[in-house]
């Protein structure tokens, strides 16, 4: 498989009054063609603004003060906002935690869903009525796509008109009216409950089958990588500290926050026996020590943990960020 995002050694930080923020650190990752990437990690380990940084969404007093980020082999981080508007919607899409406040209250679906056609539909046609039609047939694709039902007569009502479920929907047809290579899906289930998170994630899942389309799908929800995903990368305190094949590191994980993060959820095979949550809490992202960020809430921690560790080989088309990793095997 070819690859289609490359990112290497990204670092993101924030200018907050009482310092420096580094929100991410020396991030890489790599998402091929066609491929599912899930990434997990406890609330506040950097997974968003990893990807709003590929975006280049990170507003001030955020900044992308190091690494480089190649789609499709061209280089993102040296072009222009106008050019990145372009790569954003065309190229790659986002879909936000909340759909309620990443959709215009004050416009209809189809008019949103227009405007991103617009944008960036080069295959619209020239003439004005024929381009009418043609953007009215392409909204009513789309939301029949995401199975939202009468998608002709909905097309003419507004955001808050919807369920959350429906509104979940939406913002996908958004993200996909233009076919993107990628889609970054950032909790795209949390809001909702469990039979309507089940039906948006099979539809992304079908909607890439059928475009061929890469996925970042970011969650705080193990099952659902086991479930979508073909590698998953976990994310501690601004880095990548796991990543591999879904199956391999779901069955045999390397990093004691990841063998933490399975014991900490239900499983039926374990039904009976207690959960053991993670001790401790993530350490604060300002003036952090070069040292293993895991180490204070870790069980195999040693004195020789209190350095800056690398990604290391934890088995075929897998890395880990431990020194302890003999001790995982
Ligand atoms: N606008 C901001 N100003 C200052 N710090 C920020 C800002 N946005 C994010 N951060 C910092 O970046 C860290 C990582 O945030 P991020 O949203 O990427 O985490 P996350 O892993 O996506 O969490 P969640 O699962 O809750 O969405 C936060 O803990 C916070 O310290």
């Amino acid at each position: 498989m070819t690859v289609l995002l490359e990112v290497t050694n990204l670092r993101t930080e924030f200018t907050a009054r009482a310092g420096l923020v580094r929100a991410v650190d020396g991030v890489s990752l790599q998402i091929s063609r066609g491929e599912c990437l899930g990434v997990v990690g406890e609330s506040g380990s950097g997974k968003s603004v990893t990807f709003s940084s590929i975006m280049g969404l990170v507003r001030p007093p955020g900044h992308v003060t190091q690494g480089t980020i190649f789609f499709d082999g061209r280089d993102l981080r040296g072009m222009s906002a106008e050019e990145m508007r372009g790569v954003r919607g065309r190229d790659i899409a986002m879909t936000m935690q909340d759909a309620l406040t990443a959709l215009n209250p004050a416009l209809t679906v189809g008019e949103q869903l227009a405007e991103v056609l617009i944008a960036h539909d080069e295959t619209l046609p020239k003439g004005r009525a024929a381009r009418r039609a043609a953007i009215r047939d392409r909204c009513v694709e789309m939301l029949g796509l995401v199975g939202i039902p009468s998608p002709d007569s909905r097309l003419r009502q507004y955001p808050h008109e919807f369920s959350g479920g429906m509104r979940q929907r939406i913002m996908i047809a958004i993200a996909l009216a233009c076919r993107p290579k990628l889609l970054i899906a950032d909790e795209p289930t949390t809001a909702l409950d469990v039979t309507i998170q089940a039906q948006v994630l099979e539809l992304i899942s079908d909607i890439r089958g059928q475009m061929g389309m890469a996925v970042a799908l970011i969650t705080h929800d193990l099952g659902v990588v086991a479930e979508h995903c073909d590698r998953v990368m976990v994310m501690y305190a601004g880095q990548v500290v796991e990543e591999g094949p879904t199956d391999d590191v779901i069955s045999h994980p390397r990093h004691p926050y990841t063998r933490g993060l399975l014991a900490s959820i239900p499983r039926p095979a374990l039904r009976g026996q207690p959960l053991t949550p993670i001790k401790g809490q993530v350490p604060n992202l300002m003036g952090l020590a070069p040292q293993c960020r895991f180490h204070s809430r870790c069980p195999l921690a040693q004195p020789d943990c209190l350095v800056e560790v690398p990604m290391l080989s934890a088995g075929p088309g897998r890395r880990a960020r431990c020194l302890r990793l003999e001790e995982t095997s």
